[in-house]
């Protein structure tokens, strides 16, 4: 089949697409294709949600069907957007019922467990294309990464998933599903890490980090945003993409121990050896031999907006030893991982997080500030010893992989947080479409 314009609008009226899971994803997908102008759409949620599901699209040309059942065997593609941890249990139950020659995808964020269900329970004569987009479902897909991993198909059938996922507009990337997961581990898993345990540092402070003038103003708006945002979005996505992935484990483990090891030169005042492990790490990630990348260029300044708090920030910034940046860089090191490489798997949190990464890196006099405060400022080793110990406990809970364990961590400090939640999702969706702007350049 070619892919002239009238071949895809031809498409667009005989290709039934199925959507299992309308969940946030999937309502996301099945809105944006139908409006993309995809004709036949049919979708299911669990067999409970189906009256509430047919109410909720009876003005629109989506189909709501009963079950998964009812999707596979009519849809030419189909994809799973349900729970990483329900992947395998969800394609045992209606992979066999897949339609001959139809190509199957998911959108779970992690995708060996998702691969591995595939190849388990769906027939030999169907075609296995998977994607994911890396960006949450209120964030405007275009210009963002969106992987296609080609497993078990026809070149044909790939470029009618091309064609398919053309309208968002984003960057297709192609991945195996190896790649997609080492690389997201430290995209999505190890920036989550730092987020959570800075949240639930500040919950065992007892602290309202804007409340504080050494967590207000320029980067320290991304933390507290960027934590508050991931808090208020569902457990499982996170929990998910950290414990399903084996690389998550590791990364996640060695983040930990590099803020541990940072804090323990800290407190015993050890600058020389102190530096120069920052200086190497620094050295590494944003020295010369990297300097083919194109940098985020996130301005300290431009992010003064972005605050919760009342005070105003020029007036009380304060220094911070920047723990958690100080020991992404480290883990980035000591991994020997080059997180632009990486890039092509950003999510506009990774984005953040990397430019406020490399902004304190080349910034000479901020680096400065941080490393005295962290070695000398003793007011604030209260607020770093517990970062510590949050950091250490999310790698245990991963580690573990305990699903439950990793939802009671999330839920309670995520109900210290919730009154804030609509305000820092307002400032939240502010900084991502600032930091999305320059996306296409690098
Ligand atoms: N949220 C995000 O930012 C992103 C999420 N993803 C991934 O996409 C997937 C979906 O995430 P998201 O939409 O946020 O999560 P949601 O919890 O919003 O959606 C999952 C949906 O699947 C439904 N479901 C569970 N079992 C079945 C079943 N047997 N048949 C039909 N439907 C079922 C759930 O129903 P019920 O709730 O009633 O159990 C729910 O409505 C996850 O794997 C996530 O990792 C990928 C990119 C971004
Ligand atoms: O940007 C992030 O890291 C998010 O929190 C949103 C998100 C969550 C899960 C994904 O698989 C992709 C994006």
């Amino acid at each position: 089949m070619s892919n002239s314009p009238t071949s895809i609008e031809k498409q667009k009226n005989e290709i039934e697409l199925g959507i299992i899971g309308m969940g946030d994803m999937g309502r996301m997908y099945a809105n944006r294709l139908s409006q993309h102008g995809w004709k036949r759409i049919s979708v299911c949620d669990l067999p409970s949600n189906y009256e509430r599901l047919q109410e909720e699209f009876k003005d629109t040309s989506i189909n709501v069907l009963r079950d998964g059942y009812h999707v596979s065997r009519r849809a030419d593609w189909i994809m799973y957007a349900v729970e990483a941890e329900h992947i395998d249990r969800v394609v045992a139950q209606y992979g066999p019922a897949t339609k001959i020659g139809s190509i199957v995808s998911g959108q779970t964020s992690v995708k060996q467990p998702e691969i591995e269900a595939f190849e388990r329970h769906l027939p030999n004569d169907v075609h296995i294309i998977s994607c994911h987009s890396m960006h949450g479902p209120n964030v405007n897909p275009k210009g963002q990464p969106l992987v296609m991993i080609k497993h078990r198909a026809s070149q044909e059938k790939f470029e009618l998933v091309r064609n398919i996922l053309s309208g968002f507009e984003s960057n297709l990337v192609e991945l195996s599903y190896q790649d997609h997961d080492r690389i997201t581990a430290d995209t999505q898993a190890v920036t989550h890490a730092a987020f959570l345990s800075m949240g639930a540092a500040w919950k065992a402070n007892n602290q309202f980090p804007w409340l504080l003038p050494h967590f207000v103003g320029g980067i320290e708006n991304v933390k507290v945003n960027v934590a508050l945002r991931i808090y208020s979005n569902k457990w499982h996505v996170y929990a998910g993409l950290a414990i399903m992935n084996p690389s998550a484990r590791i990364q996640i483990t060695q983040y930990a121990k590099s803020v541990a090891d940072l804090f323990k030169l800290m407190i015993q005042e050890k600058e020389e050896e102190f530096r120069s492990r920052i200086r190497e790490a620094g050295n590494f990630v944003f020295g010369s031999l990297n300097d083919d990348h194109v940098p985020i260029l996130l301005d300290d300044r431009l992010l003064d907006e972005f605050s919760l708090s009342n005070v105003p920030s020029g007036s009380i910034r304060e220094p911070n030893s920047h723990l958690s940046l100080l020991a992404m860089v480290d883990c980035w090191y000591t991994l020997k991982l080059n997180p632009y490489e990486h890039m092509v798997c950003q999510t506009p949190l990774f984005r953040l997080w990397m430019g406020i990464t490399e902004y304190l890196f080349r910034k000479p006099e901020m680096l400065e500030d941080a490393i005295q405060a962290a070695l000398y400022r003793k007011e604030i080793r209260s607020d770093d010893m517990e970062f510590v110990t949050c950091a250490r406990g999310w790698a245990e809970c991963v580690d573990l992989g305990s699903m439950e364990g990793y939802r009671k961590r999330f839920e309670s400090t995520a109900e210290f947080f919730k009154d804030r939640f609509a305000d820092s999702a307002v400032l939240g969706n502010k900084m991502i479409a600032m930091i999305s702007k320059n996306i296409q350049k690098s």
